[in-house]
């Protein structure tokens, strides 16, 4: 049999299965699934998703079928989530049950599952690394210690936002905001820069990074058939763990090049993390060798950069949509900071205005849209059954823009939380862009404190205009669907000196 014909039969016959488990689910279930479309026999629910906005999609599909849908996406069983209501019971309440993950096939690759504290289930493995980086890496007396390296990161973006307005040239917002999201992480891990953002050389580390992401974006039919998992018909886990393979050699030079410093010196004098974890593992193996600082390290550089890179760019691009916010925003950097002057991280807890711009950012375009988790046995929730092995997926998106929560959901308005005690710290389920509960992102403090002062330095250093005829007011919010959201086109924006 050709390849074809041999993943058409493996289809079929999954589809018999799939078909007998469904109906042996909504059995034990006592048809207590929560409501949803109907699946088509083989493919489930996957044509309701179709298209590259599926994160809208699912928006539709809970304004019809409510906050609980029941969804089949191939073989797999998906409950999606589209309340703050719902999304505190599954985060707070219930937050064990519900703190697995299921793990897309691309992250199989090079055993990154087994490694990773994105993908490890909540078991002692996981509980050691998320202290480690509660407590040596993202506590605020660590972030205090290496804010300085991040700080001249900051000053480099603005020096060459000042070489563009000099020669009248646009800054691509993204691809600045990427590459300084970039080095501010891999100065706050080693004291350098892993990438010289605005000259080709020594482009490779971000490009193995932006790829794998690209790479694990793609929708990947072993993720909904997980029998196609042996052959991986479409390369993706191959492919990645090549891309992967190549990062972590690199991660492995820079431990490397530090070890051999150590060596020459007993201490290097540095405050970054991989001297902490360096001398962790020194000190008690077990806690994190080697192998775990390395992927640690992918896993950070992975969950890190994009996210926060395209956070950054959709504040711009809101605020300048907008030259209220813009105007409200310099005047609070004037009197508080001084004219033209860059933000240090310690200036941001008195930029209270700057802050509402950031998290009504957060609100409206948090870069993870959906949040996956898994549950590992049968769990009841608001009267249904979620079956053991679900998918279930947390639509930030749709609680953040839902009207009966917001008043004029779609207007970005920062003013929304001034004086407000709504934060986005996981603590206010209408609005948890980095998620709540144990697994929350353990990187929120760096994130908070990074955006704040990367849109501060900017906004104080320049007035902005959109590249060629386009009014500001007139720039779009277009979306494009990956690993996170991203705004379709980069932003091109002129910065003008003041
Ligand atoms: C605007 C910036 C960011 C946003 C909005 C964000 C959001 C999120 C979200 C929604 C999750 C999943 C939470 C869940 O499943 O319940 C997450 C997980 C994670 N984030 Fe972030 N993140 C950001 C920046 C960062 C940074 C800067 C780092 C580290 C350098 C980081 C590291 C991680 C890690 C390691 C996880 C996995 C945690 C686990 O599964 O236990 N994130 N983030």
């Amino acid at each position: 049999m050709d390849y074809v014909g041999t993943v058409v039969g493996l289809l079929f016959a999954w589809t018999l299965v799939q078909c007998i488990r469904w109906l042996a689910i909504s059995k034990r279930c006592n048809k207590k699934l929560p409501p949803g479309p109907n699946p088509l026999p083989l493919i489930g629910n996957l044509h309701n998703l179709l298209g590259d906005q599926p994160h809208n999609s699912l928006a539709k599909l809970a304004e019809k079928y409510g906050p609980i849908i029941s969804l089949r996406l191939g073989q797999i069983t998906t409950v999606v989530i589209s309340s703050s209501h719902v999304a505190k019971e599954v985060l707070q309440k219930q937050d064990m049950a519900f703190s697995s993950r299921s793990v897309p096939d691309a992250f199989h690759a090079q055993n990154l599952s087994k490694f990773s504290v994105q993908w490890l289930p909540v078991a002692n493995r996981w509980r050691s690394l998320r202290k480690i980086l509660n407590s040596c890496i993202f506590s605020v007396s660590r972030l205090d210690a290496n804010q300085h390296l991040r700080s001249a990161k900051i000053q480099d973006l603005i020096a060459y936002c000042h070489r563009c307005s000099q020669t009248g040239e646009a800054v691509n917002i993204r691809q600045a905001a990427f590459d300084t999201s970039m080095n501010l992480l891999s100065n706050t891990f080693f004291s350098k820069d892993v990438v010289d953002p605005y000259t080709d050389s020594g482009k490779q580390f971000k490009d193995m990074v932006s790829t794998i992401m690209e790479e694990a974006s793609k929708p990947n039919l072993a993720d909904y058939f997980p029998i196609l998992k042996s052959i991986d018909p479409q390369g993706i886990r191959r492919r990645t763990g090549k891309h992967v393979g190549e990062l972590l050699q690199h991660i492995q030079g820079l431990i490397d090049e530090r070890l051999d410093q150590r060596t020459i010196s007993e201490t290097t004098g540095s405050t970054d993390v991989l001297d902490v974890l360096l001398n962790i593992s020194k000190e008690d193996p077990q806690e994190i060798d080697r192998n775990h600082i390395e992927r640690l390290f992918l896993d950070l550089f992975m969950a890190g950069t994009e996210s926060t890179s395209n956070t950054f760019e959709w504040a711009m691009v809101e605020v300048m949509r907008q030259p209220y916010i813009v105007g409200k925003a310099k005047d609070e950097l004037a009197e508080v900071i001084g004219r033209g002057k860059a933000i240090e991280e310690a200036d941001v807890a008195r930029l209270p205005y700057l802050q509402c711009i950031v998290k009504e950012t957060l609100r409206m375009h948090p870069p993870d849209p959906i949040m996956f988790h898994k549950v590992d046995q049968d769990v009841e929730l608001c009267g249904y059954v979620v079956p053991k092995d679900s998918q279930v997926l947390v639509h930030v998106r749709s609680i953040a823009r839902d009207p009966a929560i917001w008043e004029d959901p779609l207007t970005f308005k920062p003013e929304r939380f001034w004086g407000s005690k709504l934060d986005v710290r996981g603590q206010d389920f209408e609005v948890i862009p980095f998620g709540a509960g144990r697994r929350i992102c353990p990187g929120l403090p760096l994130a908070a404190r990074t955006l704040t002062a990367m849109l501060g330095s900017l906004l104080n250093s320049f007035d902005w205009k959109p590249e060629g005829d386009i009014k500001p007011e007139d720039l779009d919010v277009e979306e494009k669907f990956g690993i996170t959201l991203a705004r379709s086109s980069p932003l091109l924006a002129v910065p003008l000196p003041f």
